[in-house]
């Protein structure tokens, strides 16, 4: 009875909105393709291709028993994250994925509690970005450190550029986040150092989260059952290495707690840690906060990072713009703050990096109430369609940047200049950073990070060239998404006369 009421409300709502249904795309074509994309490493083109053919807004369902609808429309993406803001939620789905790693904070939770972790956090961030460019030119230094030697004939250093950009993050993160005495040196230290250990478990648990996370949905439930009777007989690599990120950090936070609290003093070098123990001493929301905030910062400045050198080194015309420049605006003189954000070709090539690439390049929320989403019904697509209760919601930002209508006929082509063309207003048809009230709040602190090491490189270096033998830039989906080749590529040093 309760169902049959249920279902007479929803019609009674869809009817006073006047809802339209999306087009339906069936769940076992869905599936098939998923499987066939995820082998050949295509599943962002393969819904860039779904979106042009079936509609910018439809419904199908995998292996979850409700439909969920996915869309790209900037008018349905604005209502989730910002008009109605509040009949939205990250969901059960999210905080799954999460605890088990990062445990509650503002990257996972919902509600009161991800107001309280906002307002615990958001004050620290304008202190962050300052403060950080010295910390930025060590870890860069520890980067320089670990590179290869160059060949003696032709005086390149071939290298992978991913796995280094990936620890100078950890590295530069943890000390922003932890203080420079407990900060990971993972450039320096030797294998089996904690550094290494929590780096190692912090990308496998990451690696492996999604393919967890699946077994724990709908009709998959019942395997998920199955698998988790077999797994119990064995040693559960990835409960171990959650343990291993929580057991390092639990001892740096509550040595850090031992230690007598620090007058506030400008003049100090800012730590996250510090600033955070002011309003909490409690070590677990210490230590989920910092691994929250660890979580939403470190892989995505990589990716970003992996995937501008990806791309560079395939265009000598974009190397060559960047390093005037550099040249231009600092010489040989390390860079600073004002003049970086002032760096025009340095913001298109990140902007457009984040275009094509967006390191976050999907996501969802759940209706917390009946709701309508503005756009997607009835046969033109332009009716309001009907969100039930529970039900999740997917956005792709890969395919909304690949809009022909928002960037025009060539949307799919890497051109940085596109962003000097004072018509180009993408509004919520460009959100590599979210928007709304959830926002990623280290937006300023990633640019500046990436334009600091962009500058660095450029500095440094007077050569790039490509040593990777595939043409075209592949997905590697974990948590976040890079390019699955890295940044494989040859650099020569520049001599500075000075
Ligand atoms: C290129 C780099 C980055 C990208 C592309 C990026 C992207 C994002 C995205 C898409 C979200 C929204 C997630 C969601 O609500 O589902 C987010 C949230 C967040 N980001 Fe970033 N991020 C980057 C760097 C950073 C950095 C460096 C930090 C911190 C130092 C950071 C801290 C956060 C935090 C704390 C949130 C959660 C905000 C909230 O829910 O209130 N992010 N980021």
């Amino acid at each position: 009875f309760k169902r049959l009421q249920t279902w007479l409300n929803n019609r009674a709502f869809v009817a006073a909105h006047g809802c339209q249904s999306p087009p339906r795309f069936s769940r076992f074509q869905n599936i098939l393709q998923q499987i066939k994309a995820i082998k050949s490493h295509s599943w962002l083109d393969m819904w860039v291709e779904r979106y042009a053919t079936i509609a910018k807004t439809f419904e199908s369902a995998t292996v979850s028993i409700n439909p969920i609808i996915f869309t790209i429309d900037p008018e349905n993406i604005k209502a989730i994250l910002a008009t109605d803001f509040d009949k939205f939620e990250l969901g059960d789905r999210r905080r799954k994925l999460m605890y088990p790693v990062t445990g509650p904070g503002i990257f996972s939770n919902d509600g009161t509690a991800w107001r309280h972790s906002r307002a615990l956090i958001r004050p620290n961030f304008t202190k962050m970005l300052i403060s950080d460019l010295s910390t930025f030119e060590t870890h860069f230094q520890h980067l320089l450190t670990a590179l290869p030697p160059a060949d003696l004939h032709s005086g390149f250093i071939e290298v992978d550029l991913m796995p280094l950009f990936f620890r100078m993050t950890l590295d530069s993160a943890s000390e922003t986040l932890l203080g420079p005495t407990m900060a990971f040196r993972s450039q320096l230290d030797p294998p089996g150092s904690a550094s290494l250990r929590f780096m190692e478990a912090f990308d496998y648990v990451q690696k492996k989260i999604h393919r967890r996370n699946i077994l724990d949905r709908g009709y998959m439930k019942p395997f998920g059952l199955i698998y988790g009777l077999w797994r119990a007989t064995k040693k559960d690599e990835f409960e171990e290495a959650c343990t291993t990120v929580h057991s390092i950090l639990d001892n740096m936070i509550l040595e850090f707690l031992r230690r007598p609290v620090k007058v506030l003093d400008e003049s100090r070098k800012y730590v996250f840690l510090e600033e955070m123990a002011r309003n909490t001493r409690d070590p677990i929301e210490l230590k989920s906060e910092v691994l929250n905030v660890l979580m939403a910062g470190r892989d995505t400045t990589a990716a970003l990072l992996t995937n501008t050198f990806f791309m560079l080194a395939r265009r000598p015309d974009l190397w060559a713009r960047i390093h005037t420049e550099t040249e231009e605006s600092f010489g040989g003189k390390t860079p600073d703050y004002e003049t970086l954000r002032n760096m025009k070709q340095v913001r298109n090539l990140l902007s457009e990096s984040l275009r094509l690439y967006p390191p976050v390049p999907f996501n969802a929320r759940t209706a917390t109430e009946n709701i309508t989403l503005p756009r997607g019904g009835g046969t033109d697509g332009q009716s309001p369609i009907f969100v039930k209760k529970g039900q999740q919601v997917n956005y792709h930002v890969y395919c909304l940047h690949r809009s022909p209508d928002i960037f025009g006929p060539d949307a799919d082509v890497f051109r940085p200049d596109r962003w000097d063309d004072a018509g180009l207003r993408p509004g919520w048809g460009y959100i590599p950073f979210n928007g709304g009230a959830r926002i990623c709040l280290g937006q300023q602190f990633a640019l500046t990070k990436a334009s600091y090491v962009l500058v660095r490189i450029m500095q440094e270096f007077e050569l790039i060239e490509n040593r990777d033998a595939e043409p075209e830039w592949k997905e590697q989906i974990s948590l976040v998404t890079k390019s699955r080749n890295g940044a494989k590529v040859a650099l020569k040093r520049r001599e500075r006369k000075n």
